[in-house]
């Protein structure tokens, strides 16, 4: 594919291969083969980080054929005989028809341990993993994990050329983004943070219009269970690109969702308390309810404070957390899953507060046995994507990510870790692909990003807890804010006292309900680094465009008085 005409007429084709592969994998689960065959798919179709969890299932899968213990062996390897029926597997090129059909007889003979010609297709297909692991995880910028698969296919054929150029190709990089010489290179200081697309997928069908009347009425009816004067309203947006410094493209507008007045509102009161269950906290240890992640209350003889009846360690701030806890905490009662992602190194805090959303989302959605994407916690947030067409690039090892690629991906967080969680589940993470496949944790993580909030730990200063509150997350910002929030197990809106500009608080009906994503204390320049993740670009509210600008000008005022001053003393 190397013209854009070309990907425009193979895209609905690839598109119906993937639909079918994707079908087959539903049918027959333990089929390492269909995994590769749609690891290609998605690769063609420019998607590398979903042609990496293919290629890494696949290598689970290949490992399920090699051991006889593990608990799917039975089942992958009935899948790779009925795949290799006297015909060699297109994708596995490398293999004769000769040696396929010998193995395959000696497989039905039941002789497998001792048939090395089974480790040859297993070690070729492995191969083929590696191969696709580390281009793909290589193409999403995540260079230390593409390094590692690209060391274990050595390990397998150490002269294969593919790898072998890889493994060059990134050493070359970190020489020259370190500035190393070849052996000072430390593969673990390489950066393993990427960028995928961020899109509703063209084969997701469970994304609503979030602007039809349908929409609107249903959170509507959930808002007025938590806000009684203010309703959801379609809204026009400035959009906002990531520019430095003042008059940041303007003009160029979108439509999005916005929470509005719907009766005066007087300054000190109330306009939202909302309760989420999708909330994480990343300590092991710390007195904070499972449910809510507010602190517990003081254990002591009247503490409301109750342990769930059937596992050990997980507590509530009461019996209304604990009756809440039934919407998730089935799914992990007792599941040893306590440990993931907890105390994670400084470094990784964030990616890991993700996955326990993540994780708390999959159990949400495992518990009331319904897709994690038609969570009504989830469904109607907003995901900050943009259309697949802007994504969309042809592919291969010399393009680069192209840089409209935003949504932060790493194999430990998107592929892993997910799965592990799964697993610790006991969910069978082939047979569930319907529900648990990589698009959807992607889509998930894509929703999360552009709404969690997070609070830290008053000691250290970490982000400790994150949270998805769906209806709070509705307000946009401003940083002249007429509300103010705080998040202490219920999220709290109120209506300000006063502006940051000295006006009196209070809102009028039909007037917006302005939030702030950042500390509104802070000057214009550092409001808008910080607010940039959550707003996916310079913030260009009223009060930042008028402090740039003064900002600007008394830039040049001291920028001419300097040179005034330099050139009054050279005269002098
Ligand atoms: C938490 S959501 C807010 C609700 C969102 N408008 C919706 O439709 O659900 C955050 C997103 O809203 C948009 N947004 C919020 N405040 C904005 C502002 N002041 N200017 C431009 N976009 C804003 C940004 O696209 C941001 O990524």
């Amino acid at each position: 594919m190397d013209s854009g005409s070309e990907l425009e007429v193979e895209t609905p084709q690839l598109l119906g291969r993937r639909q079918i592969l994707t079908e087959f994998l539903e049918e027959s689960p333990y089929d390492f083969i269909t995994y590769l065959e749609r690891a290609t798919c998605h690769s063609e179709l420019g998607y590398p980080d979903l042609a990496a969890g293919d290629a890494y299932r696949a290598l689970l899968l290949i490992d399920e054929v090699r051991d006889e213990g593990f608990e799917y062996h039975y089942r992958a390897l009935e899948a790779l005989e009925s795949r290799c029926e006297g015909r060699v597997p297109a994708i596995l090129p490398e293999l004769r028809a000769g040696d396929i059909t010998k193995t395959m007889k000696a497989l039905s003979l039941n002789n497998i341990a001792q048939d090395s010609a089974l480790s040859e297709i297993l070690d070729r297909a492995s191969l083929q993993c590696y191969r696709c692991l580390s281009t793909s995880l290589l193409l999403c910028g995540c260079l230390k994990s593409s390094y590692g698969f690209c060391l274990r296919g050595l390990g397998i054929v150490p002269e294969d050329e593919d790898l072998l150029f890889k493994k060059e190709h990134i050493r070359s990089v970190a020489r020259r983004k370190l500035s190393l010489k070849d052996d000072e290179i430390d593969i673990n200081d390489l950066k393993d943070q990427g960028l995928v697309r961020r899109e509703i997928y063209p084969w997701n069908e469970h994304e609503p219009d979030r602007f039809s009347q349908e929409t609107l009425d249903f959170l509507n009816t959930e808002l007025r269970a938590v806000a009684s004067k203010c309703e959801v309203r379609v809204t026009e947006l400035p959009t906002l690109y990531e520019v430095n410094g003042i008059g940041a493209i303007v003009g160029a507008t979108n439509k999005q969702l916005g929470l509005f007045a719907d009766t005066d509102i007087t300054s000190g009161e109330t306009i939202l308390d909302e309760y989420s269950a999708l909330t994480a906290n990343n300590r092991l240890k710390e007195s904070l309810c499972d449910s809510c992640s507010g602190v517990l209350p003081p254990l002591d003889a009247n503490t409301t404070v109750v342990g769930c009846p059937d596992c050990d360690d997980t507590m509530f701030c009461n019996e209304l957390c604990l009756e809440r806890s039934a919407d998730y905490h089935p799914a992990v009662c007792d599941k040893d899953i306590d440990t993931i992602a907890k105390d994670p190194d400084p470094k990784e805090t964030p990616n890991a507060l993700y996955l326990l959303l993540l994780a708390r989302a999959l159990a949400m959605a495992e518990t009331k046995e319904v897709h994690p994407l038609e969570l009504k916690e989830v469904k109607y947030i907003w995901g900050d994507f943009l259309p697949s067409a802007a994504n969309a690039v042809p592919v291969g090892p010399d393009t680069p990510s192209p840089p409209v690629w935003t949504l932060p991906f790493s194999f430990a967080s998107n592929i892993s870790g997910p799965l592990h969680v799964l697993e610790k589940m006991d969910i069978d993470i082939f047979a569930s692909v319907e529900r648990y496949d990589l698009w959807i944790f992607n889509s998930l993580y894509a929703k999360f990003r552009g709404t969690a909030s997070a609070r830290v730990n008053l000691r250290d200063g970490r982000p400790e807890v994150a949270a998805v509150h769906p209806l709070w997350c509705l307000a946009n910002h401003d940083c002249n804010p007429n509300v103010q929030w705080e998040w202490a197990g219920q999220m709290r809106l109120w209506c300000r006292e006063k502006r940051c500009d000295g006006t009196k608080g209070g809102i009028k009906e039909g007037q917006e309900i302005l939030n702030h994503y950042c500390d509104i204390e802070l000057k214009v320049q550092d409001r808008r680094e910080w607010a940039k993740g959550s707003l996916g670009g310079w913030c260009m509210c009223e009060r930042c465009k008028r402090e740039a600008q003064e900002e600007a000008t008394n830039g040049i005022h001291a920028e001419e008085h300097k040179r005034e001053t330099i050139k009054a003393s050279l005269d002098g």
